[in-house]
């Protein structure tokens, strides 16, 4: 029995029931209905189009009825048997599944696969095409190695240890102004998590080692969520010359504080450490930080302060997702609070109101006002409330430090508080001895080069990399005056070639220079002169590392030029100060106003030296 007989003997029945009805009752209006009804099936019905396009209706309905069933049923049999796994590409775990996919053989056999030159917030060259690092000048030259990675869409089998895993890279729209996200899901036939788990840490392991010379730095989105911008390569602690003890009581510290947790929870006092770093700007103090976590083995979380957008609420949800052990850097913590006020003590009072704050000077472009909606108490809840993360070591900077409140800096906030000064005779003969002492040597013993170098003190090294000594001793041998960055030099040296008109004017010195192989001997010798023409704290760190800079290869040139800069930035610090005072109302530096002793508390601070010395 065909469709078209079905409908026609359902049309019949009703057309009897209509009939039946007509001769015992009288007909209401509505029984017009069924008959109408009736007579449009028919008629439709008797288009075979339509009674076709009927049958597709019904055979499809069946079909995906079907469909829907199996589905499910895989569904079922996949999350009774496999365990599948999600990864965003906005989370760390991300990061360490591509890198270990982009190690994995099956690559090499894949049909279809995405190329790609991220690297995964790595440094290294971890992620590689197999030959590349066979090839040491290619990677040299281009740092972003190539690697094979599932592509989008694609579903793939890798096997690993003996089992197989679906691996499923997939493309979404966020919604967020056209914003894509990936994600990954990797499918293994498991019924335990077990297998999960080892690649899950083995993944995590292989990331790590190719990460350990380097910190990661995270900041805060928009969102108020955490993400990586960057790996940096871990810097040296004796890159940073500070006064004798400061670099050590700072690391033995933090060390101390780290080892110590058992000690902080059966006492119950809240397992965080903070330190502020104060003092005059380019004194290291970001440096240090930054070396600190390199030598800490932690990641560094900045937390922007002057953030748009930022207030207590998400201050405290940031504070509180920080993880367990890390650095949390807050710079320049005093900005936060004074909004406009710049490195200079000037500031625009139409934006602050501040009748203390000076006006701007002329023709300074006021300085944008903050949209951020932070205060002191949020600042502080967030920094010891309930919601503070445990374990965390807090670093905070600023060049104002009898702007801070005194209830910022208290013991359990800011637990130790350094000054970084000016450099002092002793840094700047530190520094000098780093910049010419070759890395490798600064640690080792080199008493056949002293013998050497008495013999002869002016041997040419390759430290520096260089391939065309001769171009360069050409250079340095006519100009050995540091150019001034307003008055840029001109290379006397004049190829006939070369009209007046046509002459290159080249500011700064090239680097493509043999530098003096120098003992260690030679180089105490060369750096207690230095010192000598380098006045006690009166410049800072990095004006002087500004100034080897420019004498990068050329250390006895540095030592003859020293007085002449020393007299330049003077000069240059005395316009400044008689340009600061024609300014109505002069804020006192944050420098003077701190005592000489690192870990001692200005009197704006909670005078509790002791306490700040003290770590458990
Ligand atoms: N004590 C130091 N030892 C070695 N290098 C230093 C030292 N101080 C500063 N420098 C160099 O000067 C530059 C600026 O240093 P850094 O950013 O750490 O200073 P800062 O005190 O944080 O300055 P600011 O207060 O302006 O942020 C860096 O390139 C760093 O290498």
């Amino acid at each position: 029995m065909d469709l078209q007989e079905i409908f026609s003997s359902f049309i019949g029945n009703l057309n009897t029931n209509a009939t039946s009805m007509n001769s015992t009752t009288p007909t209401p209006a509505y029984t017009a209905f069924p008959t109408g009804v009736t007579s449009i099936f028919a008629l439709l019905l008797s288009f075979p189009a339509l009674r076709e396009w009927l049958k597709l209706l019904v055979i499809g309905g069946i079909l995906e009825t079907c469909r829907r069933c199996i589905s499910s049923f895989y569904q079922y049999v996949t999350n009774a048997f496999f365990i599948t796994a999600i990864f965003e590409e906005d989370d760390p775990c991300y990061d360490w599944m591509m890198v270990w996919l982009s190690s994995h053989p099956s690559w090499s056999k894949a049909r279809e696969l995405s190329v790609t030159a991220r690297n995964f917030n790595l440094v290294s060259n971890a992620v590689v095409v197999r030959g590349e690092e066979e090839d040491p000048a290619s990677m040299l030259q281009n740092n972003r190695s190539i690697s094979y990675l599932p592509s989008v869409s694609t579903s793939y089998s890798v096997w690993y240890k003996g089992r197989r895993i679906t691996v499923i890279r997939e493309r979404t729209q966020t919604g967020n102004w056209g914003r894509k996200e990936e994600t990954l899901t990797i499918r293994i036939m498991s019924r335990s998590h077990k297998f999960l788990d080892r690649l899950l840490l083995e993944a995590k392991k292989n990331y790590r080692a190719a990460q350990e010379k380097n910190i990661s730095i995270y900041v805060s989105d928009i969102s108020g969520n955490w993400r990586h911008i960057a790996s940096r390569p871990k810097r040296p602690l004796r890159s940073i010359v500070l006064d004798p003890g400061i670099k050590d009581l700072l690391l033995d510290d933090a060390k101390d504080f780290l080892d110590s947790k058992p000690w902080y929870l059966e006492r119950g006092i809240p397992f965080r450490r903070g330190y502020l770093l104060y003092g005059a700007p380019g004194s290291g103090k970001t440096s240090i930080i930054h070396s600190m976590a390199g030598e800490l083995g932690l990641d560094v979380y900045v937390i922007s302060l002057s953030r748009a957008g930022l207030d207590d609420t998400s201050l405290n949800e940031l504070i509180s997702e920080l993880p367990e052990r890390c650095i949390a850097l807050m710079e320049d913590i005093d900005a936060a609070f004074h909004h406009g006020l710049t490195r200079e003590g000037t500031t625009n009072s139409s934006v602050t109101n501040d009748p203390q704050v000076p006006p701007p000077q002329n023709g300074q472009a006021p300085p944008p006002p903050s949209t951020s909606r932070l205060s002191l108490s949020g600042l502080l809840n967030a920094l010891d409330g309930v919601g503070a993360q445990e374990g965390r070591i807090l670093f905070a900077t600023t060049n104002k430090y009898s702007a801070l409140d005194p209830a910022l800096c208290r013991p359990g906030r800011m637990d130790i508080h350094v000054e970084f000064k000016l450099a002092s005779k002793y840094q700047a003969q530190e520094l000098f001895r780093c910049f010419y002492l070759p890395s490798e040597r600064l640690d080792t013993e080199d008493t056949d080069q002293d013998e050497k170098d008495q013999k002869d003190e002016h041997v040419l090294d390759s430290g520096y990399g260089s391939v065309d000594g001769d171009a360069a001793s050409s250079i340095s041998s006519e100009d050995s005056t540091p150019p001034t960055p307003s008055t840029p030099s001109t290379p006397s040296s004049s190829s006939p070639l070369l009209t007046n008109s046509d002459k290159l004017v080249v500011s700064g010195h090239s680097h493509r220079q043999r530098a003096p192989k120098l003992s260690r001997r030679k180089v105490a010798h060369l750096a207690r002169a230095f010192a000598d023409a380098i006045p006690e704290r009166e410049c800072s760190m990095a004006s002087l590392q500004g100034f080897l800079m420019t004498y990068k290869t050329r250390p006895f040139d540095a030592i003859k030029e020293a007085p002449a800069w020393v007299a330049r930035e003077r000069a240059d610090a005395l316009a400044k100060k008689s340009a600061s005072a024609n300014v109505a109302t002069v804020v006192p530096a944050a420098t003077t106003a701190v005592p000489a002793v690192p870990g001692a508390l200005p009197p704006t601070c909670d005078a509790e030296p002791s306490a700040a010395a003290t770590a458990p």
